[in-house]
């Protein structure tokens, strides 16, 4: 993986997260701004990530390994360090996930670093919006 610089005008990493029932909402949310989405360097876990980029190939978007084989997990050392802004991360309530561990520690780590987390669409629109508001 090689992850940018934390430089430049939108300085921050954004994470993309989305659980197989929510990648569809994912895609449609992404495409539906990506005009905001592509002022930023975006890392998502690595089905997300590849099917964001089949609706929007001109994000500057780093895919890491699928969420199951590590990809919260790497998320979540990024925003440890300090270089994620913000997180998408759309779980699915009612479908047990084999790796819980891991998404529990994902939703953890922002909580502990104060990152703003959207956990669902409703919370991912607001978000957008503010991040649109801030850098016009
Ligand atoms: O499992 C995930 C989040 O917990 C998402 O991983 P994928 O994007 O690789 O499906």
């Amino acid at each position: 993986m090689s992850i940018p610089p934390a430089s430049g005008p939108a300085a921050g990493l954004l994470g993309l997260v989305a659980h197989d029932s929510k990648k569809h909402d994912m895609v449609a949310w992404a495409t539906e701004h990506r005009h905001v989405l592509s002022r930023f360097d975006i890392v998502a876990t690595g089905t997300t990530g590849g099917r964001i980029l089949d609706a929007c190939p001109e994000l500057r978007l780093t895919k890491l390994k699928s969420g199951p084989l590590g990809g919260d997990q790497q998320i979540g050392a990024l925003i440890a360090e300090g270089r994620v802004r913000a997180l998408v991360f759309l779980v699915d309530p009612l479908t047990a996930q084999p790796h819980d561990v891991d998404v529990k520690a994902l939703m953890r780590v922002a909580l502990v670093y104060d990152i703003p987390l959207a956990l669902n669409i409703a919370s991912a629109e607001m978000l957008i919006a503010s991040l649109e508001g801030e850098r016009g």
